[in-house]
């Protein structure tokens, strides 16, 4: 019979602030050759644990008198990664941001299946108002978008499940994707995706699900030109690349946020520039 010792109340807490759900937490248990009523009882203090304490508010790191402490990523090591259905070749690793490139995470006929169902659907992309939460059009941000319900369909689903196993975040935690559509001379000026826990209209954002953890872009196309994904801080840039993809992570264990995050979409220079993008939460969202 196995005892919950340290090891397990780590586990238990983690996979708590994860956002993972009990019922998966209890068959994990199982699996691991807990009795089911023992299982039961371990998760269930775990979670009112959670709701005993409050959590630490998010702090945005700064690197002269609280720098970001880089604890370990979720996504798996290896230059291969198994994502549920597919397999992903990871291209570059950055631990500072804490970064990850990789190519063909979507295939040529699915890039050409997002872009072909969006185009008749998109609308100008909005920017949330730091001050009162509400979703502004603003001028620094050129493109056009559309929103797609989690699990709308059977190719947005697959992708997901792809999503969450790669990144190895619950599917549960994810927005729905969004598809994105910038023409020549669109961009994005740099920006932090997490919302600023100093402004008031992140509240609203971040009451259900928390706050954003870490985003997966995808490149639906090859931009001919321009278009790159800018990391100003870092001094990094990701070319877009039909199917590739770059992730990074800006909130760690301890609720910082990493400022050296702060990216944007370069101007497309020449054609234009599809991407798909996946934020995760810190816990269930929607
Ligand atoms: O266009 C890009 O490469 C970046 C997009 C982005 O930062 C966003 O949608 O939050
Ligand atoms: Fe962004």
């Amino acid at each position: 019979m196995r005892v919950v010792d340290a090891a397990w109340q780590e586990w238990l807490s983690s996979n708590v602030a994860r956002g993972c759900t009990p019922g998966s937490m209890v068959d994990a248990m199982v699996q691991a050759g807990f009795a089911d009523g023992e299982a039961r009882v371990a998760v269930h203090h775990a979670f009112d644990r959670r709701a005993s304490g409050p959590a630490a508010p998010a702090t945005v790191a700064d690197p002269a008198t609280n720098p970001y402490r880089y604890d370990a990523a979720p996504v798996a090591r290896g230059n291969l990664i198994h994502a549920a259905d597919r397999e992903v070749r990871v291209l570059l690793r950055c631990e500072r941001p804490q970064l990850v490139v990789f190519a063909d995470v979507l295939s040529a006929a699915e890039c050409a299946e997002l872009i072909e169902r969006s185009r008749h659907r998109l609308k100008r992309s909005t920017t949330v108002n730091p001050l009162t939460g509400r979703e502004d059009v603003i001028r620094n941000r050129t493109s056009e978008g559309v929103w797609y319900r989690r699990g709308e369909d059977q190719l947005i689903a697959r992708v997901e499940r792809r999503i969450a196993s790669l990144t190895n975040w619950p599917l549960e935690n994810g927005e729905g994707l969004q598809v994105l559509h910038y023409g020549t001379s669109g961009e994005y000026s740099p920006h932090f995706d997490f919302f600023a826990p100093d402004q008031p209209g992140s509240a609203v954002h971040t009451a259900q699900g928390g706050q954003r953890v870490a985003t997966l872009i995808i490149y639906l196309n090859d931009v001919a030109d321009g278009g790159e994904t800018v990391f100003p801080t870092a001094g990094l840039s990701v070319a877009a690349q039909a199917g590739g993809a770059v992730y990074f992570r800006y909130m760690n264990g301890e609720r910082q946020l990493d400022p050296s995050t702060l990216h944007g979409g370069a101007p497309v220079l020449a054609g234009d520039k599809w991407i798909m993008t996946k934020w995760m939460r810190e816990r269930a969202y929607g």
